[in-house]
Protein backbone atom coordinates (compact mmCIF):
# COMPACT_ATOMS: atom_id res chain seq x y z
CA UNK A 1 0.00 0.00 0.00
CA UNK A 2 1.79 2.90 -1.18
CA UNK A 3 0.89 6.61 -2.06
CA UNK A 4 3.32 7.70 -4.87
CA UNK A 5 3.70 11.35 -6.05
CA UNK A 6 6.13 12.28 -8.80
CA UNK A 7 7.82 15.86 -9.76
CA UNK A 8 3.91 17.25 -8.87
CA UNK A 9 3.75 20.92 -9.83
CA UNK A 10 0.97 22.79 -9.40
CA UNK A 11 0.14 26.43 -8.49
CA UNK A 12 -2.32 28.88 -8.08
CA UNK A 13 -3.08 32.11 -10.44
CA UNK A 14 -1.30 34.37 -8.29
CA UNK A 15 0.78 31.63 -6.71
CA UNK A 16 3.19 28.71 -7.46
CA UNK A 17 2.95 26.40 -4.47
CA UNK A 18 4.21 22.90 -5.97
CA UNK A 19 7.44 22.43 -8.39
CA UNK A 20 8.70 19.08 -9.44
CA UNK A 21 7.80 18.08 -5.71
CA UNK A 22 7.71 14.10 -5.33
CA UNK A 23 6.53 12.05 -1.80
CA UNK A 24 6.42 8.45 -1.00
CA UNK A 25 4.45 6.95 1.66
CA UNK A 26 3.59 3.37 3.09
CA UNK A 27 0.93 2.28 5.40
CA UNK A 28 0.51 4.14 8.68
CA UNK A 29 0.56 7.47 9.30
CA UNK A 30 2.15 10.60 8.35
CA UNK A 31 1.76 13.98 9.44
CA UNK A 32 2.20 16.55 7.15
CA UNK A 33 3.32 20.12 9.06
CA UNK A 34 4.00 23.31 7.50
CA UNK A 35 2.64 27.04 8.85
CA UNK A 36 -0.32 28.22 7.77
CA UNK A 37 -0.52 28.36 3.55
CA UNK A 38 2.36 26.52 2.96
CA UNK A 39 -0.04 24.03 0.75
CA UNK A 40 -1.20 21.32 3.29
CA UNK A 41 -4.53 21.28 1.96
CA UNK A 42 -3.64 21.92 -1.60
CA UNK A 43 -1.13 18.79 -1.03
CA UNK A 44 -4.38 16.79 -0.09
CA UNK A 45 -6.45 17.55 -2.57
CA UNK A 46 -4.09 16.92 -5.25
CA UNK A 47 -3.50 13.45 -3.79
CA UNK A 48 -7.74 13.28 -3.27
CA UNK A 49 -8.06 14.38 -6.84
CA UNK A 50 -10.03 17.27 -6.11
CA UNK A 51 -7.45 19.40 -7.92
CA UNK A 52 -5.36 18.11 -10.69
CA UNK A 53 -1.33 18.59 -10.86
CA UNK A 54 -0.20 21.22 -13.70
CA UNK A 55 2.37 18.46 -14.21
CA UNK A 56 3.48 14.92 -12.58
CA UNK A 57 1.76 12.08 -11.66
CA UNK A 58 -0.08 10.78 -8.46
CA UNK A 59 -0.35 6.86 -7.92
CA UNK A 60 -2.06 4.79 -5.00
CA UNK A 61 -0.04 1.36 -5.60
CA UNK A 62 -0.34 0.77 -9.72
CA UNK A 63 -3.74 3.27 -9.90
CA UNK A 64 -2.34 6.51 -11.16
CA UNK A 65 -4.83 8.97 -11.22
CA UNK A 66 -4.77 11.15 -14.52
CA UNK A 67 -5.03 7.59 -16.15
CA UNK A 68 -7.50 5.90 -14.11
CA UNK A 69 -9.46 9.26 -12.05
CA UNK A 70 -12.18 6.79 -11.55
CA UNK A 71 -10.45 3.67 -10.07
CA UNK A 72 -8.00 5.90 -8.50
CA UNK A 73 -10.90 7.89 -6.25
CA UNK A 74 -12.88 4.73 -5.26
CA UNK A 75 -9.54 3.93 -3.32
CA UNK A 76 -9.12 7.32 -1.35
CA UNK A 77 -11.00 9.50 0.57
CA UNK A 78 -10.89 13.04 1.37
CA UNK A 79 -11.82 14.17 4.82
CA UNK A 80 -11.30 18.17 4.30
CA UNK A 81 -14.48 19.59 6.74
CA UNK A 82 -16.31 21.44 3.64
CA UNK A 83 -19.19 22.65 3.90
CA UNK A 84 -21.86 19.53 1.67
CA UNK A 85 -21.15 19.96 -1.91
CA UNK A 86 -25.43 18.29 -2.06
CA UNK A 87 -26.89 20.84 0.10
CA UNK A 88 -30.21 19.56 -0.04
CA UNK A 89 -29.76 15.90 0.92
CA UNK A 90 -30.70 14.57 4.43
CA UNK A 91 -27.47 13.47 6.54
CA UNK A 92 -28.70 9.41 5.51
CA UNK A 93 -28.86 10.54 2.01
CA UNK A 94 -25.28 11.57 1.62
CA UNK A 95 -24.06 8.86 3.63
CA UNK A 96 -26.04 6.05 1.47
CA UNK A 97 -24.52 7.67 -1.87
CA UNK A 98 -21.11 7.51 -0.36
CA UNK A 99 -21.81 3.53 0.52
CA UNK A 100 -23.38 2.98 -3.04
CA UNK A 101 -20.49 4.74 -4.27
CA UNK A 102 -17.59 2.68 -2.76
CA UNK A 103 -17.63 -0.96 -3.78
CA UNK A 104 -17.39 -3.34 -0.44
CA UNK A 105 -18.26 -0.22 2.04
CA UNK A 106 -20.37 -2.06 5.05
CA UNK A 107 -23.39 0.30 6.08
CA UNK A 108 -23.17 -1.85 9.42
CA UNK A 109 -19.84 -0.76 10.24
CA UNK A 110 -20.85 2.98 9.03
CA UNK A 111 -23.64 2.97 11.27
CA UNK A 112 -21.53 1.78 13.89
CA UNK A 113 -18.80 4.86 13.58
CA UNK A 114 -22.26 7.15 13.26
CA UNK A 115 -23.62 5.84 16.82
CA UNK A 116 -19.52 6.20 18.52
CA UNK A 117 -19.53 10.09 17.39
CA UNK A 118 -23.44 10.37 18.63
CA UNK A 119 -24.76 11.11 15.35
CA UNK A 120 -27.58 8.59 14.71
CA UNK A 121 -30.39 11.28 15.96
CA UNK A 122 -28.87 13.45 13.10
CA UNK A 123 -29.80 10.65 10.49
CA UNK A 124 -33.06 12.54 9.03
CA UNK A 125 -31.84 16.16 9.55
CA UNK A 126 -30.91 18.10 6.19
CA UNK A 127 -27.39 17.95 6.23
CA UNK A 128 -26.83 21.33 5.84
CA UNK A 129 -28.89 21.38 9.95
CA UNK A 130 -25.44 20.01 11.38
CA UNK A 131 -23.17 21.98 13.08
CA UNK A 132 -19.29 22.21 11.95
CA UNK A 133 -18.48 19.39 14.66
CA UNK A 134 -21.73 17.09 13.86
CA UNK A 135 -20.01 17.74 10.14
CA UNK A 136 -16.54 16.76 10.99
CA UNK A 137 -18.18 14.06 12.61
CA UNK A 138 -19.96 12.34 9.44
CA UNK A 139 -17.36 13.14 7.52
CA UNK A 140 -14.79 11.31 9.87
CA UNK A 141 -17.30 8.52 10.18
CA UNK A 142 -16.54 7.91 6.24
CA UNK A 143 -13.19 8.18 6.74
CA UNK A 144 -13.12 5.64 9.45
CA UNK A 145 -15.66 2.95 7.62
CA UNK A 146 -15.11 3.14 4.06
CA UNK A 147 -13.30 0.38 2.59
CA UNK A 148 -10.28 2.72 0.71
CA UNK A 149 -6.31 2.32 0.61
CA UNK A 150 -5.39 6.26 1.50
CA UNK A 151 -7.08 8.24 3.85
CA UNK A 152 -6.43 12.28 3.39
CA UNK A 153 -7.86 14.03 6.47
CA UNK A 154 -7.24 18.16 7.26
CA UNK A 155 -6.95 18.68 10.69
CA UNK A 156 -9.11 15.81 12.07
CA UNK A 157 -9.06 17.00 16.00
CA UNK A 158 -10.26 20.46 15.63
CA UNK A 159 -13.77 21.44 16.57
CA UNK A 160 -14.17 17.78 18.12
CA UNK A 161 -15.77 17.27 21.88
CA UNK A 162 -12.90 15.83 24.38
CA UNK A 163 -14.82 12.28 23.62
CA UNK A 164 -14.52 12.28 19.80
CA UNK A 165 -11.06 13.44 20.41
CA UNK A 166 -10.49 10.09 22.33
CA UNK A 167 -12.58 7.91 19.98
CA UNK A 168 -11.03 9.26 16.94
CA UNK A 169 -7.27 8.98 18.20
CA UNK A 170 -8.11 5.10 19.44
CA UNK A 171 -9.23 4.53 15.57
CA UNK A 172 -6.30 6.28 14.21
CA UNK A 173 -3.48 4.03 16.44
CA UNK A 174 -5.56 0.47 15.68
CA UNK A 175 -2.61 -1.74 14.66
CA UNK A 176 -5.39 -3.45 11.75
CA UNK A 177 -5.68 -0.36 10.26
CA UNK A 178 -1.95 1.10 10.61
CA UNK A 179 -1.14 -1.92 8.51
CA UNK A 180 -3.50 -1.76 5.69
CA UNK A 181 -4.64 1.97 5.24
CA UNK A 182 -2.04 5.21 4.43
CA UNK A 183 -3.28 8.13 6.38
CA UNK A 184 -2.03 11.33 5.45
CA UNK A 185 -3.11 14.20 8.02
CA UNK A 186 -2.36 17.49 8.69
CA UNK A 187 -2.20 19.04 12.29
CA UNK A 188 -0.91 22.39 13.79
CA UNK A 189 -0.56 20.62 17.07
CA UNK A 190 1.28 17.46 17.44
CA UNK A 191 -1.15 14.59 16.90
CA UNK A 192 -0.34 12.42 19.40
CA UNK A 193 -0.75 9.39 16.93
CA UNK A 194 2.05 6.43 16.30
CA UNK A 195 3.22 8.28 13.42
CA UNK A 196 4.84 6.28 10.40
CA UNK A 197 7.01 9.78 9.13
CA UNK A 198 6.59 13.42 8.90
CA UNK A 199 6.72 15.55 5.85
CA UNK A 200 7.66 19.44 6.18
CA UNK A 201 6.35 21.39 3.75
N1 LIG B 1 -8.55 28.47 -4.58
C1 LIG B 1 -7.43 29.21 -4.38
N2 LIG B 1 -7.09 30.18 -5.23
C2 LIG B 1 -5.95 30.91 -5.04
N3 LIG B 1 -5.09 30.72 -4.03
C3 LIG B 1 -5.39 29.74 -3.15
C4 LIG B 1 -6.57 28.94 -3.28
N4 LIG B 1 -6.59 28.05 -2.26
C5 LIG B 1 -5.47 28.30 -1.53
N5 LIG B 1 -4.76 29.30 -2.07
C6 LIG B 1 -3.47 29.83 -1.57
O1 LIG B 1 -2.52 28.79 -1.63
C7 LIG B 1 -1.70 28.80 -0.46
C8 LIG B 1 -1.77 27.45 0.22
O2 LIG B 1 -3.07 27.26 0.77
P1 LIG B 1 -3.42 25.96 1.62
O3 LIG B 1 -4.84 26.11 2.08
O4 LIG B 1 -3.07 24.75 0.85
O5 LIG B 1 -2.40 26.12 2.85
P2 LIG B 1 -2.32 25.35 4.25
O6 LIG B 1 -0.90 24.94 4.45
O7 LIG B 1 -3.34 24.26 4.32
O8 LIG B 1 -2.69 26.51 5.27
P3 LIG B 1 -3.38 26.50 6.73
O9 LIG B 1 -2.38 25.89 7.69
O10 LIG B 1 -3.59 27.95 7.02
O11 LIG B 1 -4.65 25.74 6.62
C9 LIG B 1 -2.18 29.96 0.41
O12 LIG B 1 -1.36 31.07 0.16
C10 LIG B 1 -3.58 30.20 -0.11
O13 LIG B 1 -3.93 31.57 0.01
Amino acid sequence: MELRIEQLTFEYASHPLFRQFSLRLGAGVTWLRGENGAGKTTLLKLAGGALTPHAGTVWIDDIELHAQPLAYRLHCYYCGGDTPQLPWLTVREVLDLHVSLYPGADAALLNAELAAFHLLPTLDQPVTTLSLGQHKKMQLSLALALPVRLLLIDEPFNGLDVDAVAYLRQQLSAPERLARQCILLTSHLEPALPLNGTVQL
